[in-house]
């Protein structure tokens, strides 16, 4: 249980939601025959200890009654808030996926809605649903989902602007895809703490209908009637109304307090491994890019069962080196890399002793400073360039938008950068180039893009995940070549992901090799010869040269390793 449930407050909260929850799954069958037994000489009679809210004009009893009605009360609340809530992450979500013009559209259609008090459109759909108590549910679900939509569509920007979510885009998702995996889960704690609140809202909603005469009609009662017909009798009986008013005020306050609650005991997307007060360990090294020991990455199955795919890597890069991870597909590597980055969704669960960039703890949510600089000094460059360019936008818009957007520069200051940039990672004529759309590039081109687009920040590490499987041998050098230029103009580090260890010798300082989600390895590219593991030696030995012989298979790296040395 969060600590936060542990205060009084939260102990108080606890056992108020039990008393409701009793009250509506019991309170029918416990109550119900006191709730409709008449006792028409005891009409109307005042507070005593046999009728502690006094009896009703057919000498029913009132707290029974009163206890009966939680249920009808709960429930409708519940279907409302489910409404208002449904629609308005759908609402919402799609106000933060539409392009640019439809957004603007949705969006001034729900702050038209906004603009009109709740209750009034609560009024308005309940005259169109009729004076039923599901014509309440929905005339207040319906009212509460402008609300829910400019909460979720505001809260669906600022996370749309965090950088896993750009990179989510750079990886190709689809707006809607990016919307389920990465946004709605981020901005599921405050949706939570909202919904909360809000159903402390529509509860008094309700008891305002019903005591209109426009909510739950007879024979069926709720809270709002039962105050209703008590107050006409307030001057005989004060408790007839107060009763009643006690259990809506009380399971509103509950709500709210639950809600500030939930908003108190948030979740963390990453958490440490470290339990507390364990000091730091030692061997941290102060002036590396990348410094991470003990990383373990785990999802979760079809079964809901946790699954840990990287398995302790300890990784450390130092300013301006080269560094290429190599394995086999699925071995771990790119999600190794995005932990780097910090760019793991909220469906990884992230465990290190330590897991640095340049000095920023990567294990806690970063500070907007922290994301700053995480967006300026970090480049990510995919494989597939074609979906992590944005084809309906010009690739000098691409390329200045990051410049804007981190850095703060003004348009005309960061296309003359971007000019640089393409010039840097040699995109012929870049003036005519940077009013192109990403479609009429070349492969290697967008991918040069796609550097000169980490070098709009001022890159300290260049994560790059198989950026040349998709071209062709020679496009592949003009693109390793380019980023070897944007390594010696900014003396960034270069994170080098492939399964193919011929290329990665030929371009890294150091060689990392993993398999199954463990590093097997780590070598200079000078003592590769020296290779130790066998499954190093396996991936070298798959590597032809001018006197492989070819009549020979080539070895078959998982069955050697295994035979030699289990991992
Ligand atoms: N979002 C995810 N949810 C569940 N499992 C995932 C997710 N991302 C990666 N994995 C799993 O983690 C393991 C490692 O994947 P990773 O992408 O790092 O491999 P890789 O070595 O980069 O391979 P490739 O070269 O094919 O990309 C794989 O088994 C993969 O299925």
């Amino acid at each position: 249980m969060p600590r936060t449930f542990r205060s009084p407050q939260g102990i108080a909260v606890v056992v108020g939601l039990l008393v409701v929850v009793l009250a509506t799954v019991l309170g029918p069958t416990l109550s119900g025959d006191a709730a409709t037994a008449r006792d028409i000489a005891n009409r109307q009679a005042p507070a005593s200890l046999a009728h502690l809210f006094g009896t009703d004009p057919l000498g029913r009893d009132l707290l029974a009654r009163t206890v009966v009605a939680t249920r009808l009360s709960v429930l409708l609340t519940l279907g409302a808030v489910g409404i208002s809530v449904g629609g308005g992450v759908v609402l919402g979500v799609i106000a933060a996926v539409l392009p640019r013009f439809l957004r603007r559209l949705v969006t001034a259609f729900i702050d038209i809605l906004l603009s009109f008090p709740w209750l009034l459109l609560a009024l308005f759909f309940s005259v169109i649903w009729g004076a039923t108590s599901t014509g309440a549910m929905l005339a207040i679900g319906f009212a509460g989902i402008p609300v829910f939509a400019r909460l979720v569509s505001t809260l669906a920007s600022s996370v749309a602007n965090t950088d896993y979510v750009h990179a989510a885009r750079l990886l190709g998702s689809s707006p809607l895809r990016t919307a389920v995996r990465h946004v709605l889960p981020n901005i599921l704690p405050p949706m939570i703490v909202n919904t909360a609140a809000h159903a402390s809202v529509t509860l008094l909603s309700f008891a305002a209908l019903s005591f209109l005469g426009l909510g739950v009609q007879a024979p069926e009662y709720d809270w709002g009637r039962l105050l209703n017909e008590g107050s006409k009798q307030i001057y005989v009986e004060p408790m007839a109304a107060i009763g009643p008013g006690i259990a809506i005020v009380l399971t509103g306050v509950l709500f709210s307090l639950l809600g500030e609650l939930l908003s108190e005991s948030g979740p963390r997307r990453v958490r440490a491994a470290r339990p507390a007060g364990v000091a730091e360990a030692t061997g941290e090294d102060e002036n590396a890019v990348v410094d991470v020991e003990q990383l373990r990455v785990s999802f979760r199955g079809e079964d809901g069962a946790l699954i840990e795919r990287v398995h302790g890597v300890d990784l450390t890069i130092a300013p301006g080196e080269v560094v290429g991870i190599v394995g086999e597909s699925g071995s771990g590597k790119s999600v190794t890399a995005m932990a780097v980055a910090g760019l793991l969704g909220p469906e990884a669960l992230v465990e290190s002793e330590r897991l640095r960039f340049r000095g920023i703890d990567m294990r806690t949510r970063p500070s907007a400073a922290e994301r700053r600089t995480l967006g300026l000094e970090q480049a990510m460059i995919f494989q597939d360039p074609l979906s992590s360019l944005n084809p309906a936008l010009t690739v000098g818009r691409q390329l200045t938008e990051a410049s804007e957007v981190h850095a703060g520069h003004k348009r005309g200051a960061a296309t003359k950068r971007a000019l640089e940039a393409m010039a840097l990672v040699r995109i012929p004529e870049p003036a005519k180039r940077i009013k192109q759309l990403p479609h009429e590039f070349s492969g290697g081109m967008r991918q040069r893009a796609m550097i000169a687009m980490g070098l709009m920040g001022s890159p300290r590490l260049i994560i790059a995940d198989e950026p040349t499987t998709a071209l062709d041998v020679t496009v592949q050098r003009q693109v390793l070549r380019a980023l070897a230029d944007a390594r010696e103009r900014t003396g960034a580090a270069i994170l080098l992901i492939s399964h193919d260890i011929a290329l990665v010798s030929g371009f890294c300082d150091r060689i990392v090799v993993m398999r199954d989600g463990a590093v097997v390895e780590q070598l200079a590219v000078a003592d590769l010869d020296r290779a130790e593991h066998p499954y190093t030696r396996g991936l070298i030995d798959c590597v032809p040269d001018m006197t492989t012989d070819r009549a020979r298979p080539l070895p078959v790296i998982g069955v050697a390793a295994e035979e030699e040395v289990p991992v």
